[in-house]
């Protein structure tokens, strides 16, 4: 196992880029630790799977060097990298068994047989398949397939890192939920360096201790799923984690106070004067009707389980609340209380630090 760093790393599809639009990844400088479980998550088309081709050796970069370790190997083949690769769609040998199938990368290990059939029961069972070793793989549904190469990708303990590309898109829902549980646990066990694909924020937060948010090409946050959601980097990150996601207001900073079309709205904390787009943002957690505010009309109340969503305009905008349910709410004109101390200021898009405050490392 090893630590996974980019330097300096950027690449092209196009022979000679010229404008940063040439690039499908940006230039980047990113360090993947030993033994993390990350997901990388973003919309589709903002290089996450450019990203994982550049690791796994499937595609060399156009700029910049892969380190394992200590070791470069930006010019080293997949099959030098040893890593393990589960991909969308199932990658298996129809007419193998299930057993072979999974016995498959430790026999080409030269593994001894005893430790070959005693990790393949392992693997089966966490894939739930142990009644079916057996079975040809011809004939099962693509479902029982996705599962053979999920525990073919996890079944050699000794690879630098495991990496999934959207794994789960075949896998019926139920199921999905007990893979992430397990390849969660198998985690815990191993400690493997995993990164999983996805542009799922359920999957992706419920796998990962790490997400890497990606964005037209760039790595715009890495944190937990708590630092994403109480302090999204980027607006990007506010809009695409939460459901639904991140209030954006085009505001005017002063110190502790913001201004949205005049509307005083207090801060916690005092902010340096800033340059550019200015935008205050808040989660719909934090919002609040109140007798006085920011005014807004609410056009939709949407109850969901326990909360209720209530979406409406303001200033032109679209605004969300999420209210508990006890909270009595109606269409119309209303006022709103955003929570001072959850207000994040932005400016071109990127969180502007308080006063005196430092990013976490
Ligand atoms: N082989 C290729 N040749 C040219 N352009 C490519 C190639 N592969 C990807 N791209 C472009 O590079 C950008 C990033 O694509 P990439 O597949 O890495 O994104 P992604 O985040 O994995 O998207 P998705 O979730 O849809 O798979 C996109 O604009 C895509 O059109």
């Amino acid at each position: 196992m090893s630590r996974i760093t980019l330097s300096n790393l950027a690449h092209s599809y196009l022979p000679k880029p010229k404008a940063p639009a040439d690039y499908a990844l940006k230039e980047m400088d990113h360090v993947w630790q030993d033994g993390g479980a990350y997901a990388l998550l973003g919309a589709s088309g903002c290089g996450k799977t450019t990203l994982l081709n550049i690791i796994s050796g499937l595609l060399r970069p156009s700029q910049g060097r892969v380190l394992f370790g200590e070791t470069d190997v930006t010019d080293a083949p997949t099959a030098a990298r040893n890593i393990a690769q589960v991909f969308q769609f199932p990658v298996v040998y129809d007419t193998m068994t299930v057993r072979e199938n999974l016995a498959f990368p430790l026999r080409n290990r030269g593994r001894d047989a005893a430790y070959i059939a005693a990790r393949v029961e392992q693997i089966a069972a966490m894939i739930g398949m142990e009644a079916m070793l057996s079975s040809k793989a011809r004939g099962l549904t693509a479902d029982a397939k996705q599962k053979i190469s999920l525990g073919r990708g996890m079944v050699r303990e000794d690879v630098n890192a495991i990496l999934f590309d959207e794994p789960l898109t075949v896998i019926d829902p139920h199921m999905k939920w007990e893979l992430r549980t397990q390849l969660k646990q198998l985690h815990r066990e191993f400690g493997h360096t995993m990164i999983y694909v996805t542009h799922d924020q359920t999957e992706a937060l419920t796998f990962a201790d790490k997400v890497v948010v990606m964005h037209e090409g760039r790595v715009v946050q890495t944190g937990t799923p708590e630092e994403l959601f109480e302090t999204p980097e980027h607006t990007f990150v506010g809009y695409f984690i939460g459901s639904p996601g991140m209030n954006l207001f085009e505001a005017e900073v002063e110190g502790p106070m913001a201004r949205v079309m005049g509307h005083p709205v207090p801060l916690s904390e005092s902010y340096p004067a800033t340059r550019g787009r200015v935008q205050i943002g808040i989660r719909p957690e934090f919002v609040q009707l109140a007798d006085e505010g920011l005014p807004v009309v609410i056009t939709r109340v949407e109850d969901v389980g326990r909360h209720r969503i209530l979406r409406g305009e303001a200033f032109g905008q679209p605004v969300n609340l999420l209210l508990p349910e006890e909270i009595p709410a109606a269409t119309g004109p209303a006022f709103l209380r955003l929570a001072p101390e959850k207000i994040n200021v932005y400016a071109d898009d990127w969180r502007v630090l308080p006063v005196g405050a430092r990013r976490a490392a």
